[in-house]
């Protein structure tokens, strides 16, 4: 057992008629389709192993129909596994009965929806309120927390206002100060942002950033945006047809792709605005003549940009005050370019 704040073990969900004599045949390697085709079982999820450190956010990403929405829902058991265990906090979940699950879902879990979920007939501070009312909490103290929360999302006033008055820029930012309300160590995101105009989406994600850095949740986020998910994560899980495909650090999956559907997943994105100094670096703290210094979380980008279009240059890698590498300017360069480690799915054209 691992000290992760969830671990999910060997997890199966087939959907159909007799999910168990289709396991059978998922445990001996059948897949997605094959499943479908020879038995007429749906394979929402096959042997899914991940862990959830404490304090992290973990993205949980892949296509429209690839599992993620089943997977998020184990986690409180709004779907029960067809095989498998979801270990919170050191228990498995799967063991509870109703009462104790009850709990899980109000005291340890809150959730944040893609359609915000807010109650229309409550103004907003009530919505904000509601983990505290359900739980039977004196109007005071309800309404000190709501508002702190508001606040905090930047809807400092708002709180008497109705939720049809609000933006959904706006209307999100409740949904997030309700979760926070609730005063759980685990937040659930399924597709949160998704519903938003791409610069409130990114207002969103700064903000949900911000916070993260003072609350240290433990953040589950769905989504099936890759810039998105290569912006908030810190453990990457990349799904396909049920499976995961490759999971980790996601500057590492940059880096090192470790399948050829992810080399082609990637293959679109900005490396220059997403790799970091620490990722392309050598790392030694060995005094080395340099030209420069650039700070490890610096993206490839702003080094370009700091050495002026100069390709000769040779950067010392800074964490605060301390060298932790050196960063030559064709090492940058190089990183520019996509692995090519694994073989593509299409030969590339002549
Ligand atoms: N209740 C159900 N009955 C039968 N099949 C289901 C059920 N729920 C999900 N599935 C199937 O399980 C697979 C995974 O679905 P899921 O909704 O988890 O995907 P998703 O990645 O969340 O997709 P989206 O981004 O479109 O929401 C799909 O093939 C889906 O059709």
């Amino acid at each position: 057992m691992t000290d992760a704040k969830i671990s999910i073990r060997n997890l199966f969900k087939i959907f159909g008629e007799a999910p168990q004599e289709a396991l059978a045949h998922a445990k001996a390697g059948m897949h997605k389709a094959e499943l479908l085709e020879a038995h007429r079982h749906v394979l929402g999820l096959r042997d899914i192993n991940v862990d959830m450190q404490e304090g992290e956010i973990t993205v949980i990403m892949g296509l429209s129909g690839s599992g993620k929405s089943t997977l998020i829902r184990h986690l409180n058991r709004l779907i029960e596994p067809t095989a498998g265990k979801v270990v919170v906090n050191g228990e498995n979940i799967l063991d509870y009965g109703d009462a104790r699950l009850r709990r899980l879902r109000r005291s340890n879990m809150s959730m944040v929806f893609q359609k915000f979920a807010l109650l229309p007939h409550r103004s907003v501070m009530e919505n904000v309120a509601t983990p505290m009312i359900v739980e039977g909490a004196k109007k005071n103290d309800y309404e000190t927390e709501a508002a702190k929360w508001l606040d905090r999302v930047g809807l400092q006033g708002q709180g008497a206002q109705y939720p049809h008055q609000l933006s959904g820029g706006m209307q999100q930012r409740v949904g997030i100060a309700r979760a926070l309300t609730s005063n759980s160590d685990i937040m659930l995101m399924d597709e949160a942002f998704s519903a938003l105009d791409p610069l409130i989406r990114t207002d969103m994600q700064d903000l949900l950033l911000e916070l993260q850095r003072e609350l240290r949740k433990t953040i589950v986020f769905i989504t099936h945006d890759l810039d998105e998910a290569l912006k908030l994560a810190d453990h990457l899980v990349i799904l396909k047809d049920g499976e995961v495909v490759q999971q980790g650090e996601p500057q590492h999956i940059l880096m090192h792709p470790g399948d050829p559907y992810i080399v082609d997943f990637i293959a679109d994105i900005n490396r220059a605005r997403v790799l970091r100094a620490r990722t392309v670096m050598t790392k030694t703290t060995d005094p080395v003549p340099v030209d420069s210094e650039v700070s490890a979380t610096a993206t490839l980008e702003e080094v370009i940009t700091q050495g002026g279009g100069n390709a000769d240059l040779t950067f010392r890698v800074m964490n605060r005050d301390r060298q932790v590498g050196v960063l030559p300017m064709r090492d940058v360069l190089a990183a520019l370019v996509a692995t090519q480690g694994v073989e593509r799915t299409e030969a590339p054209a002549a």
